[in-house]
């Protein structure tokens, strides 16, 4: 019998079908098995094959599936969404949140920036974002889905930054990008938003910052005012699950910052 005090688990996303780019790890990851939780289909894609499986297998076959995928190539991201609508008929949600941060070697500031650094990373962020909204949007347009489009931007997109500058400028363009899909969509129903989180300790950070997990959680957490514990991935994934449920029914255009009040020294 049902307890009336306490409510029963309310799954929001039951058969929905969600590609998540950047699946295999970090933000991704949290959110596939989440996503999962809430009865949603979902297809990982990434370029990390043999942790882009590892982490489908343990959602289980019968609710996740890997797709590789770079997002650098168009080509990629079209047939990543036509196999998603041959096997599964439709795409309701696409994460797009495949990304990279700035290349360890340089510090990208103004008087160093290298160029081809910040070619290869609007390769992944910038031009693989455009990919993966246009063409999810086009399989919602054709299909008469009234889909859901998730992007991740970061913090650093509505601020500047001295250092790790082609980052911020990436993730200003994801928001520019989100901000004009949104306007296109609309007509179909169709919602694009985007999360923005603050520093996560996920292999893209350790990556970039050289540091371990748990150097990177204490010093990120010294900069919330929010003081109850470091921003997890699982946290930006709650915000994704809001953001491709009908509990955001009638937003979209919307950057949803997700940083405890991360106010780092510039
Ligand atoms: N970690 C943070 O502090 C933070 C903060 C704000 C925003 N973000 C953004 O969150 C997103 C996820 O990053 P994360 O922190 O979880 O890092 P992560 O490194 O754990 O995950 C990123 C994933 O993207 C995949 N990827 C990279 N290039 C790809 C490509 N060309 N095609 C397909 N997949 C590719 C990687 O293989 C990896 O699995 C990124 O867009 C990142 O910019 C991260």
């Amino acid at each position: 019998m049902e307890n009336p005090i306490l409510p029963s688990f309310n799954p929001k996303l039951n058969g929905k079908i969600a590609i998540i780019t950047g699946g295999a790890s970090g933000i991704g990851e949290a959110t596939a098995h989440l996503f999962a939780q809430h009865g949603a289909q979902v297809v990982i894609a990434d370029i990390q094959e043999e942790k882009g499986r590892s982490v489908a297998e343990s959602i289980g076959s019968t609710h996740c599936t890997f797709i590789k995928c770079d997002v650098t190539d168009e080509q990629q991201v079209q047939s990543l969404v036509q196999s998603t609508v041959e096997i599964y008929g439709r795409v309701d949600i696409m994460f797009s949140n495949a990304g990279i941060g700035s290349h360890d070697e340089h510090a990208q500031d103004i008087l160093g920036f290298n160029l081809d650094a910040l070619d290869n990373l609007f390769a992944v962020n910038v031009r693989g974002s455009v990919a993966c909204v246009k063409h999810a949007a086009k399989a919602m347009v054709e299909g008469g889905v009234r889909g859901k489009i998730i992007c991740t931007a970061s913090s650093t997109a509505t601020m500047g930054v001295t250092r790790q500058i082609d980052y911020a400028m990436s993730k200003h363009a994801v928001l520019g990008l989100v901000k004009s899909a949104s306007k296109g969509l609309g007509a179909y129903g169709i919602r694009v938003n985007c999360v923005s989180p603050a520093a996560v300790a996920t292999p893209l950070l350790e990556k970039t910052m050289k540091m371990g997990v748990e150097e990177l959680e204490k010093l990120f957490e010294s900069f919330n005012c929010l003081k109850i514990g470091a921003l997890r991935a699982s946290h930006v994934a709650d915000a994704v699950l809001f953001l491709a449920s009908d509990d955001s029914q009638f937003i979209t255009g919307h950057n949803l910052v997700v940083d405890g009040g991360f106010q780092p020294p510039m």
